[in-house]
């Protein structure tokens, strides 16, 4: 993965001109521009941290200097094939909206606005230089993860389902289902729907910043270059994420509370994923949000840019280092996974492949070249002028389109297709459907594969090869999925739907989320983790408000933190707990940089894999176990209106009589069993038991990975596993009689 990372220091607001600057931006010794943002430590002023990025942009850096350095030269690279991601991070109100969406005025346009009106520019000179015989069309989805979960911003607020879009796994990829596609052929519609839609998207004031977005945004540009015999698709996808908080300062009220729980959790996993990638862990914990599960960031190829915001105020000096720390892991993933000029690497990818495909390539029946490289490949048959156009893309996969034009479709496609259908009928014909219809045609690549060449390697060839073969098995798995009967397509999507909804009214029920915050917290607590199994009981708490065990663990966990060999780790987490609904600080996001000695050269570079909040934590309490199945002590108190539920109805229907002490020695055979199985986490075996998909099993698996070495010890644990529950550990333990034949 390519990550390209830079750094911009917003100018100082107008309420905060007499506040004391203390971020800055510097050059290394030789370079003209800036690289290094340098800021105190907050432990003592004449010690100073530095960190360096790609560049660094000043305070009085414009939206057009920034565009033109970092997404300008991206653009080409956009139209020969490659995905880009650009993403916004930083904590609130640190100028993520300001520089992607930018002002009204020309100058002050970011970069969203900035890159369509790029886009539009080549499309013209492509359509120009190629006399027509290249055409190229421009659609945009756009949607927001608001409390982890999706809307279409292209749809009024009002027609929204309160549990949003349903996001699904497909061939490894996460889609959306359901997105408008919006065909855009001008800027200045462009300019049009985007206004509309940023209507629609969650803001609020907050004491921070009195247009503060409350979800992440996420604006897909879908490309197709379509010529004599190809058809190319690549995508930019512009983030601009929802900025973490730091709610001891905020005075969020309860809906921002939970606005912000939801964005501090989302931005949490995302550097969960971040670390996982760079200790270069086998599972990176995407599911646990769903912001993470969209994006996968490391999983899409491409080019990426992440843009870290950053105030130059005393007042956010701890969020700040945490973000300053985020970003150097980011930017380490990249130093680690790519070792040669990504720019140069990844281009040579769609002319390698489509030499490969060759004139075999009759047609494309899944994602993969498309997804990973986008290159030249033939599309089915357009439909004919007047018919619907084609449903919406994914965001970064499309993996079902082709199929749905193959006749392969699912019923959930159709579905899908018709929705879009009814929606845009009363739309103008769009580009899409007054194209004229092109055929399937076999590439002709002689000059790219001449192009492509000199890079080409004996490594990358056997990835192609292999890669072609997985195409094939896919393409005839689906071939072979077409043939099954329609009926049981719908009953599959039935079945589905259920499932869907299921999830969501779990989803809805804010037990499983704080169920979910307690989980990690115990996962983090024990490996030893005890700032962040902190940071995650301070996410849980708002759940379970007035759980005096659950303070007093955290009281705990301060007090150890307190007694820390280091004190900058405990002025991250230490925040005494006062409110009846305490926050998730900002500052507790990202692991707090370890104070370093001075820093006299600016050249030197102050992180190291090493960086990682745990190690100012104390050795882990050796009743770890003990606390961990205490947690169901919490009482849930769902919003307002609800009773709070007895702590004997919550997890009532498998705790068998042997299971009463929690022991191992006392388990019932069945239960010891079920337990073997879900510990040996054999996502094979753990799909096989009764009540349990692949979905849940991966889920189950997920949470385990996380849990490193420890094991679920009882039922009960096992059910506050994400996804499980009560019911599905009955469903489980009951179906063992049967289908496993034990011996009870
Ligand atoms: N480079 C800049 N030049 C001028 N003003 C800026 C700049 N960056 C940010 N601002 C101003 O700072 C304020 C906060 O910016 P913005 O709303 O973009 O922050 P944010 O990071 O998106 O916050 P949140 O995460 O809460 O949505 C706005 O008033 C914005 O106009």
């Amino acid at each position: 993965m390519s990550v390209r990372v830079v750094a911009r220091i917003r100018p100082l607001l107008k309420n905060e001109l007499d506040k004391d600057t203390i971020v800055t931006a510097e050059s290394l010794e030789g370079e003209n521009n800036a690289t290094v943002v340098r800021l105190p430590s907050p432990k003592n002023d004449a010690e100073s941290f530095s960190f360096q990025f790609s560049s660094v942009y000043e305070q009085d850096a414009t939206q057009q200097q920034l565009f033109d350095a970092e997404i300008s030269p991206t653009v080409k690279q956009l139209f020969n094939g490659l995905d880009l991601s650009i993403f916004a991070h930083g904590c609130t109100g640190t100028g993520k909206t300001h520089t992607m969406r930018g002002g009204k005025s020309l100058a002050d346009r970011g970069v969203i606005p900035r890159l369509l009106s790029s886009i539009y520019r080549r499309c013209k000179k492509i359509e120009k230089d190629t006399a027509g015989a290249t055409q190229v069309e421009v659609a945009l989805e756009y949607f927001e993860i608001y409390c982890d979960r999706v809307y279409d911003l292209f749809e009024p607020p009002e027609k929204r389902t309160p549990s949003g879009l349903p996001i699904r796994d497909n061939h490894g990829k996460t889609v959306v289902v359901g997105l408008t596609e919006k065909p855009c052929t001008t800027l200045k519609e462009f300019e049009q729907l985007y206004d509309q839609a940023n209507m629609n998207r969650s803001t609020s004031a907050t004491k921070l910043n009195a247009h503060s977005s409350r979800s992440h945004a996420i604006l897909c540009v879908k490309i197709t270059q379509t010529t004599e015999t190809t058809i190319q698709v690549s995508r930019a996808s512009c983030i601009d994420l929802a900025g973490s908080e730091d709610n001891r300062r905020t005075d969020n009220n309860k809906e921002r509370l939970v606005e912000s729980s939801a964005i501090n959790k989302s931005l949490f996993v995302l550097a969960q994923c971040v670390e996982a990638m760079n200790k270069k862990q086998n599972r990176i914990p995407y599911r646990e949000s769903k912001m993470t599960r969209i994006l996968s960031l490391g999983q899409n190829k491409g080019l990426t840019v992440m843009i870290l915001n950053l105030a130059p105020t005393r007042a956010y000096h701890l969020d700040t280092i945490s973000s300053l720390n985020f970003a150097s892991r980011t930017k380490k993933i990249e130093v680690a996974e790519v070792e040669n000029d990504p720019v140069l690497r990844t281009m040579a990818k769609p002319l390698a492949t489509s030499s490969i495909g060759g004139a075999n390539i009759t047609r494309q029946p899944l994602r993969p070249i498309a997804a990973t490289h986008n290159a030249n490949v033939p599309e089915p048959e357009k439909t004919k002028k007047g018919e619907k156009p084609i449903k919406a893309f994914s965001v970064y996969s499309d993996s079902r389109k082709p199929a749905s034009r193959t006749s392969n479709l699912t019923s959930q496609n159709q579905g899908i297709r018709r929705t879009e259908g009814q929606k845009r009928a009363a739309e103008p014909s769009s580009t899409f459907s007054s194209r004229p219809a092109k055929t399937f045609r076999t590439t002709d690549n002689t000059s790219r594969t001449r192009n492509a060449e000199p890079v080409m390697t004996k490594a990358s060839i056997e990835a192609l090869i292999a890669q072609r073969i997985e195409e094939k098995l896919a393409e005839k798995a689906l071939q072979d999925a077409g043939t099954s009967a329609p009926a049981l397509s719908a009953d599959l999507q039935k079945r589905l739907d259920e499932l869907e909804h299921r999830i969501d009214a779990q989803e809805e029920d804010g037990k499983s989320q704080g169920l979910q915050f307690l989980l990690m917290a115990k996962q983090h607590h024990i490996r030893g983790e005890d700032a962040s199994a902190l940071r995650m009981y301070r996410l849980a708490q708002p759940f379970f408000p007035g759980n005096a065990k659950l303070e007093a663990k955290m009281r705990n966990l301060e007090s150890r933190l307190r007694a820390g060999k280091d004190d900058s780790a405990i002025k991250h987490v230490s925040a005494p707990i006062t409110s009846a609904m305490p926050s998730a600080p900002t500052s507790s996001l990202m692991a707090p940089l370890k104070a370093k000695e001075k820093i006299s050269n600016p050249k030197t570079i102050f992180r190291d894999e090493s960086d990682n909040e745990d190690e100012f934590a104390p050795p882990p309490e050796s009743d770890h176990d003990a606390s961990y199945a205490s947690d169901d002590s919490f009482h849930y108190k769902p919003k307002a209106a609800r009773k709070p539920k007895k702590t004997n109805k919550k997890l009532p229907i498998f705790r068998d009589e042997a299971d009463v002490s929690h022991s191992a020695v006392e388990r019932t055979p069945r239960t010891a069993h079920l337990l073997r199985i879900i510990n040996s986490r054999d996502i094979n075996q753990i799909k096989a038991l009764k009540g349990v998909g692949a979905k849940k099993a991966d889920g189950i698996v997920n949470c385990l990975v996380e849990m490193e070495d420890a094991e679920v010890l009882d039922l009960e644990s096992l059910a506050m596993l994400k996804g499980v529950g009560g019911k599905t550990v009955e469903n489980m333990r009951m179906g063992l009689t049967v289908s496993v034949g034990y011996d009870f």
